[in-house]
């Protein structure tokens, strides 16, 4: 199965109107690439970056379940949407622990993504502790579980495997033990969605993903490309990246 890459940067809280600047450099380095990019920039800056983005992709890092109402501070899936957006990462492990969100409030974005038609990027990944118990593959299988409507497609939702030790620290998993979880994500997911979901369904790693790292990231069987942080907020870091995932 050929899987189309995708190189995704997420800005998480960093940024100004300035910042379309990164867009414009990369458009110009890679104006054609072989691969979707998408960029999830903080919200008040979609409509900036989603004129004229195409062939790029804007995404939101978040959105509120309900489509409108009285919700403080959040932002609906479909005002992502009306702005530009055609992606959503749900479930970051910042959100989870920053804002209490448990596998059901992202099961429940995920289906207010979906229902604005936004492709969800939906993320999963084990603490250290977790992982040094040995339980990093059963913590990433309940999240799966419980995270995942039913009704998921290979084209509405994005799976981004970002262990929690490994984001924003320089550490990384070594290649087999990402090649491992990749493997067993798409395999736990076969069993619920069946063999053409599964096997269609595009899995990113996200964690310390730089331009030194990337291509042999991205090389694995079960990697369709990345979700990266730091290295996304600069063209000339997030400019390789983009060409390791049309490689
Ligand atoms: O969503 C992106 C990840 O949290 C990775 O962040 P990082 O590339 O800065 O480690």
């Amino acid at each position: 199965m050929m899987r189309r890459k995708i190189a995704a940067g997420n800005w998480k809280m960093n940024g100004t109107r300035a910042s379309r600047a990164v867009l414009d450099a990369l458009k110009a380095a890679h104006p054609d690439p072989g691969c979707e990019v998408v960029i999830c920039p903080p919200a008040p800056l979609i409509p900036l970056l989603a004129d004229g983005a195409a062939p790029y992709a804007i995404g939101g890092q978040d959105c509120h379940a309900q489509p409108s109402g009285a919700h403080t501070g959040d932002v609906s899936a479909e005002t992502l949407a009306d702005c530009g957006a055609s992606h959503v990462i749900l479930g970051h492990s910042e959100r989870r622990a920053d804002h209490g969100e448990s596998d059901a409030v992202v099961r429940a974005k995920t289906e207010a993504a979906w229902r604005a038609g936004l492709v969800a990027i939906v993320c999963v990944g084990e603490t250290e502790s977790e992982r040094d118990a040995g339980r990093a593959l059963d913590v990433i299988r309940t999240q799966l579980d419980g995270s995942l409507p039913d009704g998921m497609t290979a084209a509405n939702t994005v799976i981004a495997y970002e262990p929690v030790w490994a984001i924003g620290t320089g550490r990384t998993p070594t290649l087999p033990e990402i090649a491992e979880v990749h493997a067993a994500i798409r395999a736990h997911l076969t069993a619920r969605f069946g063999d053409p979901v599964a096997n269609a369904l595009r899995i990113l790693y996200g964690g310390s993903v730089k331009p030194g790292n990337a291509a042999q990231i991205f090389a694995l069987a079960d990697v369709d490309g990345g979700l990266v942080g730091g290295a996304s907020l600069k063209a000339e870091d997030f400019g390789p990246i983009i060409a390791a995932a049309s490689a």
